[in-house]
């Protein structure tokens, strides 16, 4: 007999799992892969020796959605079933377009809402951070500001809805303030997090671990925080694919004289052409070359 649970926390072979009840158990999943992530649905049982708090994970769920990164050696998730991705960046530490880019191309490939919140909306550098995500704006991106510790009243009043019913991954580069974030939204967040690493036997709350946490466990609202923002690998994406993966260029796509245009360098493309004119952000071209560059490498290999 197994019983359903939640991954709510990940860490290399071990995982807590939480029963419908609320209780939560170290489990272990079968054989030697390792394949959950949180987010994931699993049928568990009881392991014979270990006692009531451990058990073998011994079926995954399908799964809704899967958000992932890949470099050329390895693939690594994010976290399963999400219902929305916040990525949070700020003016200080300023955000790295490229990586903002990334984390849309993936969430856009993995058919996962996603918005985009500036935090630290009172420093200074938030006005050079903000003329940055304007290309994103007007592609139709969902951008919002904030300053979490200055000013926690609108801080909720944004995330509340924003987050309300939903189980939302939290992604964003290092000092930006999402544990900021954590402690204003989740009620005894140091407590989820003490026990969840205490359970993985982890030590260190910050940055290797996966974690679910409950905003409001009733009403089905959760944020999920989770490393690995910066190395934002996409070789699992076809280079063919790219351009659609990224609003602005798919824009023009029609208008190319080519039908496998690669928007680089033949005659007749709608893509340079909106370039040119200023409908594409310079910023946002150079990045797709990049990307361009980085994949067509990976296929060839
Ligand atoms: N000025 C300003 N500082 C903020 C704001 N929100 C958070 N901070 C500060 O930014 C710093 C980083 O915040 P954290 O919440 O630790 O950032 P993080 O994203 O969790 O960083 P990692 O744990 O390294 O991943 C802290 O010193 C916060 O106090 C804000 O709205 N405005
Ligand atoms: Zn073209």
């Amino acid at each position: 007999m197994t019983a359903p649970g939640l991954v709510v926390a990940a860490h290399g072979r071990h995982f807590i799992v939480e029963t419908p009840e609320g209780t939560r158990l170290t489990c272990h999943p079968r054989g030697k892969k390792s394949d959950c992530v949180v987010g994931d649905r699993v049928r568990w049982q009881p392991t014979g020796s270990g006692g009531e708090d451990e058990g073998v994970i011994q079926k995954i769920d399908p799964r809704r959605n899967l958000l992932f990164r890949q470099d050329e050696w390895k693939t690594k998730s994010f976290a399963a079933n999400l219902d929305r991705i916040i990525v949070l960046v700020a003016g200080d530490p300023m955000f790295s377009e490229s990586q903002l880019t990334r984390a849309l191309i993936a969430a856009e490939d993995a058919g996962i809402d996603v918005c985009v919140v500036l935090n630290k909306a009172d420093l200074p550098q938030a006005a050079l951070a903000r003329e940055r995500l304007a290309p994103y704006r007007a592609m139709g991106v969902e951008v919002h500001d904030c300053s979490i510790k200055h000013d926690a009243e609108a801080a909720r009043a944004l995330f509340g809805p924003l987050l309300a019913g939903r189980t939302t991954l939290v992604l964003g580069p290092s000092g930006t303030g999402k544990s900021t974030l954590i402690n204003l939204m989740v009620p005894e967040a140091a407590a989820q997090v003490g026990e969840i690493s205490t359970a993985l036997n982890s030590g260190r709350h910050t940055t290797t671990t996966t974690r679910w946490y409950w905003v409001d466990r009733p009403a089905g609202t959760a944020l999920i925080d989770s490393p690995g923002f910066q190395e934002f690998g996409l070789q699992q994406i076809d280079v063919q694919r790219l351009p659609r993966l990224m609003p602005d260029l798919r824009a023009h796509i029609g208008d190319c004289r080519f039908y496998n245009c690669t928007h680089r360098q033949e005659p007749g493309c709608g893509v340079r052409a909106a370039v040119e004119r200023g409908d594409i952000s310079p910023s946002r071209y150079r990045i797709y070359g990049e990307l361009f560059d980085e994949l067509s490498r990976s296929s060839h290999r």
